[in-house]
């Protein structure tokens, strides 16, 4: 099989030779490793990434170069679909298959057999834009990209250095003929300003907002919106926002930093009861933090963050008179069990639970509500508002006072403010921004909405992780055989105990969670359910 592109590839190809023997694999995070492994791979995703927009008739495709909170030396590539989600989980195959052509023979051969299979007409335009992080092996990756695009007669723009999420708003702009927004980096924080500083009028200041960068491409992106925003509406404080020194990036500080190690980043000055946000290195999670009076630190996760959005959402929606609206929120298995039960007990709202992986929740979130909020317990989500709602609120509801007619003109500001494509840190930022100046919560009460289980998070390497299967959402564990019986028996001993284990997505190992009562009965259990998993054996057949 040969295509109009087989001589080009096979040429450009021999200046990104693939690593002999090495496997690579499209994952939860794309493709992700250490850089100096990558040139190869993020050829060939130019080569995938022009397939994709043929496919679609020339839609434009975006190419995201980064590791997000992975340590400097790393990075990594994911696709962007039209509508800024993520890659159709369908087609990751087919970038695991082009990554691991061990030869420019094998390599040909594998993307004619796509172009097949997907009845590719070569002749189509192929449409791609990429971006990448500030890490160092960027620019280098960028040119190998480039090659594999030019390989294939692709049109290509190079957006320089972005957040993830800014890529993904630009790619939704571009195949949306302008109606989501301007498709440029200025475009992206003239849509944020603009609907926050309406949000923010005649509401009380809330003080300065200190945001930890991680180092990473969220602080440069994050200097650039606050110019946009007059310090009377909002006052931002920037920190760890040295880009220029690579080995600082995501090191102590960052989201997950202080999710993992619940604690502040180091040579952080903090002021009690102040409100402090920590970004991740590409600027797609973010988590929020104080200290009480007494010096004690408390953590607003994810959880927190899709908790105080429903409630503020649910209210609002309400007010709006739009009663029937249906508000819900989507989790992982990995959310603390005092949010969940207050999510639905005290807000009356529904939760769904999928597997982990944000495009699962995303794909939750805009199917099954109205206005679906979603966010993993490490602080990667939005709010998604389907058809239905956006036509209620932006001409199909007719207000019937003034309060209602104020509270739909704050859902359409929400309906720009907040990132339809993809889990976005400084839209996430601004959107928390506003809902605390809303209720005129100060971090505390926001706090106080509920008070997190004791919880406990372990890594447990393994032999062969793939032997562990789970079923109903990632919360039980359906092989090796009698494993489920024995974590169920443990867990029965803990009052409010909770536990499972999955194999992750991205990393070689088992991961275990638990939660109880106290701290060392979480400690304990997840130690206790842990053992079972590294004691583990499928049956010899
Ligand atoms: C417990 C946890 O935080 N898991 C993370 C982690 O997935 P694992 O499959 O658990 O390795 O990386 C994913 C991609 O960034 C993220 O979506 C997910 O929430
Ligand atoms: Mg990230």
């Amino acid at each position: 099989m040969s295509t109009p592109f087989t001589d080009a590839i096979r040429t450009a190809s021999q200046a990104h030779v693939k690593p002999e023997g090495k496997k690579f694999s499209y994952g939860t995070a794309g493709f992700r490793m250490k850089a100096e492994l990558l040139e190869s791979v993020i050829f060939r995703v130019g080569l995938l990434a022009a397939i994709r927009s043929r496919k679609l008739g020339g839609k434009t495709i975006g190419v995201m170069i980064t590791a997000s909170h992975n340590p400097p030396e790393d990075n990594g590539v994911k696709l962007v679909d039209p509508m800024g989600e993520m890659l159709e989980g369908s087609w990751e195959k087919y970038g695991t298959q082009l990554a691991n052509a061990e030869t420019e023979d094998d390599l040909v051969e594998a993307f004619a057999q796509i172009c097949e299979e997907q009845k590719i007409n070569n002749e189509t335009a192929a449409n791609v834009v990429y971006a990448r992080d500030t890490r160092p092996s960027g620019p280098l990756l960028v040119r190998a990209l480039e090659s594999g695009l030019s390989a294939v007669g692709a049109n290509s723009v190079d957006y320089n250095i972005l957040t993830t999420p800014q890529l993904h708003y630009i790619v939704r702009c571009l195949n949306s003929d302008g109606l989501y927004g301007t498709p440029s980096e200025a475009g992206y924080y003239e849509k944020l300003a603009t609907a926050f500083i309406k949000l923010m009028e005649n509401k009380a200041a809330l003080g300065p907002v200190t945001v930890d960068c991680a180092n990473g491409v969220g602080g440069p992106s994050l200097r650039k919106l606050a110019e946009y925003i007059p310090k009377e509406v909002l006052e931002f404080n920037i920190v760890n926002d040295d880009v220029d020194s690579p080995a600082k990036l995501n090191h102590q500080c960052g989201a997950d930093f202080v999710k993992t190690q619940q604690k502040l980043p180091p040579g952080l000055e903090v002021t009690p009861l102040g409100r402090y946000a920590s970004l991740d290195g590409d600027a797609d999670r973010i988590v929020y933090y104080f200290t009480a009076q007494d010096g004690t630190f408390h953590l607003l996760d994810g959880d927190k963050i899709a908790s105080l959005a429903a409630s503020f959402l649910g209210d609002l929606a309400k007010a709006a008179g739009l009663g029937n609206i249906k508000v819900g929120v989507v989790q992982t298995a990995y959310a603390n069990g005092a949010s969940t039960a207050f999510i639905e007990k005290s807000l009356r709202l529904p939760v769904s639970v999928t597997a982990t992986g944000v495009k699962h929740l995303h794909h939750e979130a805009a199917t099954k509500y109205d206005i679906g909020v979603y966010f993993e317990a490490n602080g990667h989500g939005t709010v998604l508002f389907n058809s239905n709602c956006l036509y209620l609120i932006q001409k199909g509801h007719e207000p019937k006072s003034p309060a209602e007619a104020t509270a739909l003109e704050y859902l359409r500001s929400l309906t720009d403010l907040i990132n339809q494509a993809v889990g976005d840190a400084l839209s996430d930022l601004l959107f928390v921004e506003v809902a605390l100046a809303h209720k005129s919560w100060s971090v505390n009460e926001w706090s106080g909405l509920y008070t997190d289980l004791p919880n406990r998070l372990v890594r447990v390497e393994v032999e062969d992780r793939t032997i562990f299967q789970t079923t109903d959402a990632e919360r039980k564990l359906i092989s090796p055989p009698g494993i489920q019986e024995l974590i169920d028996a443990c867990v029965g001993k803990y009052k409010q105990g909770r536990s499972f284990a999955r194999a992750s997505g991205t990393e070689d190992a088992v991961r275990v969670y638990a939660e109880a009562a106290s701290k060392g009965e979480a400690d304990i259990l997840a130690y206790k359910v842990a053992e079972v998993v590294a004691a583990a054996r499928m049956p010899s057949s």
